[in-house]
């Protein structure tokens, strides 16, 4: 059996994913996998029983990867599977700056009709103080074009909107998907400089900390509108009030909530929207669900953030699989142990991804328990193995 434990809203259809017979679900302390959305996680103490850490989301800077990595856990994203609910909201918001549809409605509801008055007419009469413009024809800057960038890139062209997009580190899967038609801005000042309305997706790292500060608004053409719907620390909040302030900025929509942005009466904030829809939340948990599946059944790592993708098929009766670090020897290390133990090698694999690396190892008969705990025992006396699993091969391998 193994244990899952949930945070944050999981949809039902992620959840099914587990078998009853196989899996329990909130049901013990030392969980072999975490399956959660945005649950901060850096102050918790990953329990040594954890194997794994799947996001039924996009942004992992909730988990705090390093630590899972030397502790041998793998984190695991749902890369995509959110990512048409983002653009969809984004889409609206665009059209929500453009046009004060909001306001208008509120004042509309706000119309009565007394004797005399005809709440159509009123209205009729009052249309012209919610007077918007057009997307169409308007330069919209994208700046990420991965999973969520590159949708809205796409729609905003349909919309006839032009489309300056910015992205140095683009994968080649996503330079595929993104539409031939928009500018391929080759600086952040290009993107900035030249757009009407700028959308930010791009992940929550160091290295994207503060990415829009005083410097950057300042590059904006006046009376541009921000949206930042990838997270709170990629824009400076106190530079974005100035900016709005003095005029130079026109709004500033965004998903992430603070005390001094909901004061402003030109941030628009929504609580933290963007993947909450039903079918968003059913993709990104059934896609983390299966690819949890996949790694606690076969070993098998799919989707990974800290740890690389490694698939191979389980033909043996038996797998033994390795996390360490990316460093000279470990296979030597390792296959040495299973010559000293006379465990033949059937088949094997080995990846690695900036300093941690995996091996799976298939072996030709199922070990016993007392032959494995003697085996993990010794490959755990080498420094650099963070963790080692021994895995029979479970019916069915397909997820
Ligand atoms: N508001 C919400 O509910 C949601 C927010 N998000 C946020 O949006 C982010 C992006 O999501 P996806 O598009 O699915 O991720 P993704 O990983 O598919 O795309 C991110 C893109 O940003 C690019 N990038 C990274 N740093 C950059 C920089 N400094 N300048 C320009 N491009 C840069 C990468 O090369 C990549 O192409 C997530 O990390 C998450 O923080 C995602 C989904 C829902
Ligand atoms: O996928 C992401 O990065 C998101 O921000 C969505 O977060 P959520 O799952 O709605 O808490």
């Amino acid at each position: 059996m193994f244990a899952i434990k949930t945070y944050n809203v999981i949809s039902n259809v992620g959840l099914a994913v587990f078998p009853k017979n196989q899996y329990t679900i909130n049901g013990v302390e030392e969980p072999d996998a975490l399956l959660i959305r945005s649950q901060n996680l850096h102050r918790n103490v990953l329990p040594v029983s954890l194997l794994a850490i799947g996001r039924a989301g996009a942004g992992v800077n909730n988990i705090p990867l390093q630590k899972a990595s030397e502790n041998g856990v793998v984190v695991f994203n749902a890369p995509g599977a959110n990512a048409n609910a983002v653009k969809e909201l984004i889409i609206a918001i665009l059209i929500l700056a453009s046009r004060p549809v909001i306001p208008a409605i509120a004042w509309t509801k706000s119309l009565s009709s007394g004797k005399e008055a005809d709440v159509t007419l009123q209205a009729e009469a009052g249309k012209n103080h919610y007077r918007g413009t057009e997307l169409a024809g308007k330069t919209l800057g994208v700046i990420g074009l991965g999973a969520v960038g590159s949708k809205v890139a796409d729609t905003a062209r349909q919309l006839g909107m032009n489309v300056i997009g910015y992205d140095p580190y683009i994968s080649v899967e996503h330079a595929w998907q993104v539409t031939s038609d928009i500018k391929r801005a080759t600086t952040l000042k290009e993107v900035l400089s030249e757009s009407d309305f700028v959308t930010i997706h791009i992940p929550y790292n160091e290295q994207n900390k503060n990415l829009i500060g005083a410097n950057e608004l300042l590059m904006m053409k006046k009376d541009a509108t921000l949206l930042n719907y990838s997270r709170n620390g990629i824009v400076e909040e106190a530079p974005v009030l100035a900016a709005l302030n003095v005029g130079h900025l026109r709004q500033y929509w965004t998903d992430f909530a603070s005390d001094e942005l909901l004061k402003h009466e030109q941030v628009i904030v929504t609580p933290h929207l963007g993947g909450t829809t039903q079918e968003a939340e059913d993709n990104c948990a059934q896609m983390v669900a299966n690819t949890l599946r996949l790694y606690l059944e076969t070993g098998q790592i799919k989707d990974s953030v800290n740890y690389p993708t490694v698939k191979m098929p389980f033909s043996s009766p038996y797998r033994l699989t390795f996390l360490h670090q990316n460093v000279p020897n470990m296979l030597g290390q390792i296959t040495t142990v299973l010559a000293e133990l006379n465990i033949n090698i059937a088949n094997m694999i080995n990846a690695s991804k900036g300093n941690f690396a995996y091996t799976m190892i298939d072996v030709d008969a199922v070990m016993s328990e007392e032959l494995y705990q003697e085996f993990e025992q010794k490959c755990l006396a080498i420094d650099e193995i963070i963790r080692v699993r021994g895995l029979a091969n479970p019916v069915k391998e397909e997820f």
